[in-house]
């Protein structure tokens, strides 16, 4: 289970057990989003946290054949929001976890714990995920880098030659998988997810605590009443609460995409870099190289903008930008009447953020934009850490390359059958000597 900052998920996945581990190929079979927020937001009532999962797990009985429940290892792997809870309330975080632990443990499942994963396993599992997918593992091709982009946290994780992590080793993380050795770049910016990067933004706007917050992220004619304690209720952002704020403010939108550019860049930080390059808050990445998967919230919104191709030139898609976020809110919400609201009005900042923690944060130029690919699913299965995961905890991949047979298995059956059949007759024939011999021997006159 992918409990991450705005929404639990369980992927079932399965793969064939009689057959040798290196063989069989893992598959998700099934995916179930659990109804409701994140775990982290039920700090105040954590019980509910774990009723929340409930329905996902009976879904999870029907899913997994009855007398292999007990044989199925059960993970919750908890992401961002409640290392951002953990941080800012930690007897909060484990009353969520104690409560999560209670309603997965009634189920038949064979239970391994529930944790919060590191940012470093987050974004190296991810990789895993996309690089066995595509078999690039297995075959020892060139590997491909991995973006993943949450509400709360982002990764980029991908292997650079000439980077051998010593510069920074909390950046590093090495692997021997099919007989190949990967040194992984790995980096999880924490609150640089959307929703956390859109409260840093807006107390950046409103560090003055103003009355009316005019907002170049979203369109003209959006206009709502915020709390500013909702607002500021993150350890992203806790810090700079203005002091004599009113309550609330209004946020007006003027759907600017420059001033929004703008304004996006001010919650990156360029001014110092202790390294031989860095992306942004002083991090070091080395240069980026080979293709890209960016997957999670990245497609969500590349996907809904109808940007996720990128052989149209980076200009283009600013451009096709700046006149979506310049649209008028009625207009948009009557082009869009099936999707959430939250999400609908967030579509402008949320492209703009990318493109800018693409191109700004990360480096990706013009050229090397069209080297990442926006991504959901690769083979049927969802990109994102959990499979990678999955596959470590249950040494799906094997370090070294397993022995490559000389013959497919149906050769093999085959030539066996055919020795056997030459031994048989073999065999009668060494009997011969002791065959009856034939009564009517040639009379000799
Ligand atoms: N259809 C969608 N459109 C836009 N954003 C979406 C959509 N579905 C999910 N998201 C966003 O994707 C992000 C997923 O982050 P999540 O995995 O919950 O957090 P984290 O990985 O930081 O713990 C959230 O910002 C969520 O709002
Ligand atoms: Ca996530």
């Amino acid at each position: 289970m992918d409990a991450g900052s705005s929404h639990t998920a369980l992927y079932i996945y399965e793969w064939p057990a009689e057959k040798d581990n290196n063989t069989g190929r893992v598959e998700q079979t099934h995916l179930c989003k659990v109804k409701g927020p994140g775990i982290s937001s039920y700090a105040s009532a954590p019980v509910k946290a774990g009723e929340s999962l409930r329905l996902c797990m009976e879904e999870a009985k029907q899913w997994v054949p009855g007398k292999r429940h007990h044989q199925t290892p059960l993970y919750l792997g908890a992401t961002a929001g409640m290392r951002l809870l953990n941080m800012a309330n930690s007897s909060a975080s484990d009353k969520v976890f104690q409560a999560v632990e209670g309603a997965l443990q009634k189920f038949p499942f064979s239970y391994q714990g529930a944790k919060i994963i590191s940012g470093q396993d987050e974004g190296a599992f991810g990789w895993i995920t996309v690089n066995y997918l595509d078999e690039r593992l297995k075959q020892g091709l060139e590997t491909r880098g991995a973006l993943d982009l949450g509400g709360a946290s982002t990764q980029i994780s991908f292997v650079s030659d000439n980077y051998d992590g010593s510069e920074s080793p909390s950046n590093s993380v090495t692997f021997r998988l099919y007989g190949n050795d990967y040194n992984l770049y790995t980096h999880s910016f924490l609150c640089y997810g959307k929703d956390q990067s859109l409260r840093m933004m807006q107390a950046h706007q409103s560090q003055a605590g103003p009355a009316t917050v005019l907002d170049p992220c979203f369109h003209p004619g959006y206009t709502a009443t915020k709390n500013y304690s909702v607002l500021y209720d993150s350890p992203c952002v806790s810090d700079r609460k203005p002091k004599d704020a009113p309550d609330t403010f209004t946020h007006i939108g003027i759907g600017d995409f420059l001033q929004c550019q703008a304004a996006v860049k001010s919650v990156f930080n360029f001014t110092s870099c202790k390294y031989s390059r860095c992306s942004f808050n002083g991090v070091l990445q080395p240069l980026l190289q080979g293709p890209y998967g960016a997957f999670s919230a990245y497609y969500f919104v590349m996907n809904f903008l109808n940007l996720t191709d990128t052989s149209v030139p980076l200009e283009d898609v600013k451009e096709k930008l700046k006149r979506y976020c310049a649209t008028n809110w009625d207009q948009i919400m009557q082009q869009h009447p099936e999707v959430k609201l939250k999400y609908l009005a967030e579509y402008c900042f949320s492209g703009t953020y990318i493109l800018t923690l693409l191109t700004e944060g990360y480096n990706f130029t013009s050229e090397s934009y069209s080297d990442i690919k926006f991504i959901k699913k690769i083979k049927g299965s969802d990109a994102g850490w959990t499979l990678g995961y999955m596959l470590n905890l249950t040494n799906m991949i094997p370090a070294e390359a397993p022995d490559t047979p000389l013959l497919p298995h149906p050769g093999y059956v085959s030539v066996v059958s055919v020795i056997a059949v030459l031994l048989f007759i073999l065999f009668i024939v060494s009997l011969r000597p002791l065959w009856p011999r034939c009564s009517k021997q040639p009379q000799i006159v």
